[in-house]
């Protein structure tokens, strides 16, 4: 497997499937973070998955990611979408092109989540698909965006329902 993608969960998310259900679901990180891997093993990518509470340890661990050869990065930031200077600065810092993603759709929620520090930099976002924005087509064309792979977006058309 090559172009290896990292998944990065930042804080709280390590509640899902407890933490407010009827705004987040259900479903737990390990059943979304697996949701994720088989998608991307479809597509021969290899993942990489990173939950922490801590801003720093999250800066860290996409450093790390330049040296791993990491193509993308599709990161759900949680409240630090609204609040880091420090994790966008990483981001670029290392110049891997990545994609924000948020279970739920913050643009209904309260006026401080409309904000973030990610949206003007991610190559595309995901935003209010629940759980399914770790899965599906959302993220197989995130994928695509990201890597901007034709063989991705010719699976993409051929695995669509719409284009089937
Ligand atoms: O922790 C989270 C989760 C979130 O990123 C989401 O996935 O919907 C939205 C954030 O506003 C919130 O702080």
């Amino acid at each position: 497997m090559t172009r290896p993608i990292l998944l990065i969960n930042g804080p709280n998310l390590n509640l899902l499937g407890t933490r407010e259900p009827q705004i987040y679901g259900s479903e737990t990180l390990a059943d979304v973070v697996g949701l994720a891997k088989q998608n991307a093993e479809k597509l021969n990518v290899k993942l990489y998955d990173f939950q922490s509470n801590h801003e720093g340890a999250i800066v860290d661990r996409i450093q790390q990611a330049r040296d791993e050869g990491v193509k993308g990065i599709i990161i759900n930031p949680g409240a630090y979408t609204h609040t880091s200077v420090a994790i966008r600065d990483a981001l670029l810092g290392v110049n891997i092109p990545f994609i924000e993603l948020h279970v739920s759709n913050v643009h209904a929620r309260e006026p401080f989540r409309h904000h973030s520090y990610f949206s003007d930099k991610a190559v595309a976002i995901i935003v209010g698909f629940g759980v399914k924005g770790y899965g599906t087509h959302s993220f197989i064309s995130s994928l695509v965006a990201l890597m901007g792979i034709p063989e991705y977006a010719l699976d993409f058309v051929a695995n669509s329902p719409k284009f089937a």
